[in-house]
C-alpha cells in the first residue's frame, strides 16, 4: 500500500467530509498509476460561481486554489504549500532537484490534479475517427491542376445519338475547397459530441474493423418506466465492466455500452430518490455513483470519466437510428448484431443481402427496396442489380469498351499528371483515392426513405469532405437508349450513354436540388473514362443531391421538391399550364 493513502491529511479530510471510501478509491488510483516514486498529492479548493455539487462540473469561471501537496520521499510523507512552491527563487529544472522545508520534491511539471493516469479516459469522450481513406477523403490537389478544363465536358447526345427525354448534365469542373475570410464566413454550428459519436459509428460499421468479443446471451433487461433496482443496476454495472474490458478492438462497442449503462444509471438515480424521498438529487446521484463504484472497482472520478460523457440524449438518438444501424451492421458486418444488442431488442440478423437492398426510414425497420416501387407495377417487380462497375454492353460497342479515351496514357493521371496504377503501393495518383488506387471500402451512405414525394434518396452517414469522391456512376454502358434517364459520356466522335434501368449502384437514387452538395465529374482512370459523384462538402446525415440540369427537368411532368429557397422548377408545372 503506497505510505501516502494513509497520510494523516488525507484520512482527517476524508474524515471531515465523511468520505469514508476515499482512502480505498485512492488506493485504488494508485495501483493503476504505474510507478510510484514520483506520486504526489494536490488538494484543491474549486471556487465555483453557482451551488454545482458535481465535483467534476468546473468552468472557467471557477477558482481552483491549491491547498497544498502530500508527497513521498524516502518512504516519509511529506506536506507542502503552495507558498513554500513560490518562495522558489530559481526555475526548476529537473525532477527532485529542489528541496524545501521538509524537502518536498518539486517537479518541472505542476503535479496531476487528480493522481489518475489519464491516457485512458483522455479517449472517452467520442470515438475517434479511424483513419479509412475511403471514408471522408479530402484531395487537396492544388488548384490549378483542379481547374484545368480537358475540354471534353458532358454534354447531351450529338446528331449520332437520338436525344434521350431525360439527361444528366455533367459539370466537369472538379468542386474547390474555399477558403473562406473572416467577413464572409456563415457561422455554422458545430456538431454534438454525441453527432460525433454517431458519425464514428457510422464510419467503423463501414470499416474493416472485425469485433472479436464475445456477448452474453442475455443482457439485463430494464425499465425506464418502473425504475432500477439495486440489483439490476449491479448486474448492468457488471456487464459493462466485461465489455470494458474486452473491449480493445471496438470502441464503438465500448461507447455504446456505456450509454446504455448511462441510460440504467439515471433510472438508477430516479429510483433510489424514490426509495429515499429525503435525498436531493445530487446525493442520490452520488449514491448511484457509489454503488456502480463497488461493482466496477473504480474511482469516481475514473468513472465520471468513462461513463458519463454524453448524457442521456445517446441513447435516444441511438434507438432512433438503430434499424439504420443494424441495416449497416447486418449487411456489413453481422458479428455488429451483437452488438447492436445492447440499443436495440435482442433478436437473429435481419437484413441480408447488398446493403442498399434496404431503404431506410427513422425509427421503423427499413423496408425491401423493391417494395417501395411497387406502385409501378412492373411485370417482374422491381429487380434491380447492384454492382461496383460498368457493365459494357458488348452488343452495343462491338466488344470495344467507348469509354477508352483516344490518345490517352493509361498510366498518367489527367489531373495530376502523377502515375496510375491499380497497385495500392506503387498508385501515385491520390486524385480519388477511395475509389481509385487506394483501399475501397463501402460507401458510407444508405437509400432512405425522404418522405417528401421523390420517394427514396441517398443519405450520407458520415462526411465528405469537398472535392472528396463519393460514388462512380455506375450502370450498362451502351447506346441508342431514347426517352429514359441515361448519363451521357464519351465525345461527340464517341458518345456512350450509362443506363441505369435495370443495373448500377447506389448512384441511381440520388436525388435532384437546385442547391445541390454533389456533382458529376469526368475522370480517367488507367485511360477509362469515369464518371463520379464528387462532394461539394456533404455533411454527415444530410441527403446527397446533385443538379439534374435544366435540360432533365425539360422532360420532366414533376415539380421540384427540394424545398431550396432559389427553386428553379417549383411551380414548373403550374408554369406551363399558364403558357
Ligand atoms: C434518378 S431518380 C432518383 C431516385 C428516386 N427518388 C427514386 O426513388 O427512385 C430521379 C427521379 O426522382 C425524382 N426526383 C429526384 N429529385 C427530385 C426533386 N428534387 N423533386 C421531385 N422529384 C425528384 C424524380 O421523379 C426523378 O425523375
Amino acid at each position: 500500500m503506497h505510505p501516502i493513502v494513509h497520510h494523516p491529511v488525507v484520512t482527517k479530510l476524508s474524515a471531515l467530509f465523511g468520505n469514508a471510501d476515499f482512502n480505498t478509491q485512492l488506493a485504488s488510483t494508485l495501483a493503476s498509476s504505474g510507478p510510484q516514486d514520483d506520486i504526489c498529492l494536490r488538494i484543491d479548493a474549486v471556487v465555483c460561481t453557482s451551488n454545482r455539487l458535481e465535483p467534476d462540473i468546473t468552468t472557467k469561471n471557477d477558482k481552483s486554489l491549491p491547498l497544498g501537496w502530500l508527497s513521498v520521499e524516502n518512504d516519509r510523507t511529506l506536506t507542502t504549500t503552495p507558498s513554500q512552491i513560490a518562495s522558489l527563487k530559481s526555475p526548476v529544472s529537473s525532477r527532485f532537484d529542489v528541496q524545501i522545508d521538509h524537502g518536498y520534491p518539486v517537479t518541472s511539471q505542476p503535479p496531476s490534479t487528480d493522481g489518475i493516469d489519464n491516457s485512458r479516459h483522455k479517449t472517452v469522450s467520442g470515438l475517434r475517427p479511424s483513419k479509412v481513406s475511403a471514408i471522408a477523403v479530402t484531395t487537396e490537389n492544388s488548384d490549378s491542376d483542379r481547374e484545368t478544363d480537358t475540354g471534353s465536358r458532358l454534354r447531351p447526345s450529338n446528331a449520332r445519338i437520338e436525344p434521350s427525354v431525360r439527361q444528366f448534365h455533367s459539370d466537369t469542373r472538379f468542386p474547390q475547397r474555399k477558403k473562406p475570410t473572416k467577413d464572409t464566413a456563415v457561422p455554422a454550428l458545430q456538431p454534438s459530441s454525441i453527432d460525433k459519436f454517431i458519425a464514428g459509428i457510422w464510419r467503423q460499421v463501414h470499416s474493416p474493423v472485425t469485433l472479436s468479443v464475445s456477448f452474453p446471451d442475455r443482457r439485463p433487461e430494464f425499465s425506464l418506466a418502473t425504475g432500477v433496482s439495486q440489483e439490476v443496476f449491479r448486474a448492468v454495472n457488471g456487464l459493462c465492466k466485461k465489455y470494458y474490458d474486452q473491449s480493445r478492438s471496438s470502441r464503438a462497442l465500448e461507447i455504446v455500452v456505456q450509454a446504455y449503462w448511462v441510460e440504467c444509471y439515471e433510472a438508477r438515480i430516479a429510483s433510489i430518490r424514490f426509495e429515499c424521498p429525503s435525498y436531493t438529487n445530487a446525493e442520490a446521484r452520488m449514491a448511484a455513483l457509489k454503488e456502480a463504484c463497488s461493482t466496477l472497482t473504480w474511482h469516481e472520478k475514473e468513472l465520471r470519466n468513462r461513463m458519463i460523457g454524453f448524457g442521456n440524449g445517446l441513447m435516444s438518438r441511438l434507438r432512433h437510428i438503430a434499424s439504420s444501424l443494424e441495416v449497416a451492421a447486418d449487411t456489413l458486418h453481422p458479428g455488429w448484431r451483437d452488438l447492436l444488442r445492447v440499443v436495440s431488442q435482442n433478436g437473429p440478423r435481419r437484413y441480408s443481402g447488398h446493403p442498399h437492398e434496404w431503404v431506410t426510414v427513422d425509427t421503423t425497420p427499413a423496408l425491401p427496396l423493391k417494395t417501395t416501387y411497387s406502385r409501378l407495377t412492373l411485370p417482374t417487380g422491381f429487380n434491380y442489380q447492384f454492382v461496383d462497375d460498368c457493365v459494357i454492353d458488348r452488343n452495343a460497342f462491338d466488344g470495344d469498351d467507348p469509354r477508352r479515351g483516344l490518345g490517352i496514357d493509361l498510366d498518367i493521371c489527367q489531373l495530376c499528371k502523377e502515375r496510375q496504377t491499380d497497385d495500392v503501393v506503387s498508385n501515385h495518383c491520390s486524385c480519388f483515392s477511395a475509389l481509385f488506387g487506394g483501399l475501397r471500402y463501402p460507401p458510407p451512405v444508405q437509400l432512405f426513405n425522404t418522405a417528401s414525394g421523390k420517394n427514396n434518396g441517398v443519405i450520407a452517414r458520415c462526411k465528405f469532405d469537398r472535392g472528396t469522391a463519393i460514388a462512380e456512376f455506375v450502370g450498362l454502358v451502351t447506346q441508342g437508349i431514347d426517352g429514359l434517364d441515361v448519363m451521357m459520356g464519351g465525345s461527340p466522335e464517341r458518345p456512350f450513354q450509362i443506363f441505369q434501368g435495370q443495373i448500377g449502384n447506389f448512384t441511381r437514387f440520388i436525388n435532384h436540388s437546385c442547391r445541390p452538395n454533389s456533382q458529376f465529374q469526368k475522370f480517367y482512370w488507367r485511360g477509362i473514362e469515369r464518371i463520379l459523384v464528387v462532394s461539394r462538402g456533404v455533411a454527415a446525415g444530410s441527403e446527397i443531391t446533385v443538379d439534374y440540369s435544366d435540360s432533365y427537368w425539360g422532360k420532366l411532368k414533376k415539380n421540384c421538391l427540394c424545398g431550396e429557397t432559389g427553386c428553379r422548377f417549383a411551380r414548373r408545372l403550374e408554369a406551363q399550364a399558364v403558357a
